[in-house]
């Protein structure tokens, strides 16, 4: 089990030992001590799963008052997977990190509480599964828009696709407008 830092330090690329054998593959998803060696110290109460098709982008999304930290995979497919530091405090404010994971790679991503995050689907279809460290708040949930261009977020769509939204993604607010963590 490898714990990769990234731009942003508090978000980390989880990347599991895989045993492979004549049967097919077995893999630790979660494990509260080593990944508390690995700078990863969280406490899970939801789990959540999402089935996407290709083209489909979900996000950015996150909760005020009770953010949610969030232990990200890909168990079908491959997405395009982000997350931004939404702290105005931080000196990387509208900072983003972005990795590809996918079944092939079977890398997860912590995106800890004060991030937005979202993912774009690389893949024919993909399956998303993501532990939470609080509860879902649909009062408390705000978005981001996708393509803010102070964000610069390169999703690695395909030139000439457009991205499939939610109604509410599509109205997603500008960084610059939006009400985030202080
Ligand atoms: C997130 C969530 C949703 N729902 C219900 C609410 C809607 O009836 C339906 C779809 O919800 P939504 O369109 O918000 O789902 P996503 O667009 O996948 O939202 C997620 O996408 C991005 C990538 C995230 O990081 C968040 O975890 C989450 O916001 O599931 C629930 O019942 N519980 C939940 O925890």
């Amino acid at each position: 089990m490898r714990f990769l830092p990234t731009v942003l330090p508090e978000v980390v690329v989880v990347e599991p030992d895989v045993f492979g054998d004549a049967r097919g593959f077995f893999l630790e998803t979660w494990h509260a001590s080593k990944f508390r060696e690995g700078g990863i110290d969280a406490e899970f109460v939801q789990d959540n799963h999402s089935r996407s098709r290709q083209g489909i982008l979900r996000g950015l999304h996150y909760q005020l008052e009770r953010p949610q930290g969030k232990l990200v995979r890909v168990v079908t497919g491959r997405v395009f997977d982000v997350a931004v530091d939404l702290r105005r405090s931080s000196p990387r404010f509208g900072q983003w990190f972005g990795i590809e994971l996918s079944d092939e790679n079977q890398r997860m991503l912590w995106v800890p509480p004060g991030f937005g995050h979202g993912f774009y689907v690389l893949s024919e279809k993909a399956d998303f599964v993501y532990k939470c460290t609080e509860f879902y708040a649909p009062e408390l949930e705000r978005c981001i828009r996708w393509n803010d261009p102070d964000l610069g977020i390169d999703w690695f769509i395909p030139t000439h696709a457009t991205p499939l939204v939610s109604a509410k993604d599509a109205e997603g607010a500008r960084l610059r407008e939006a009400e985030v963590y202080p």
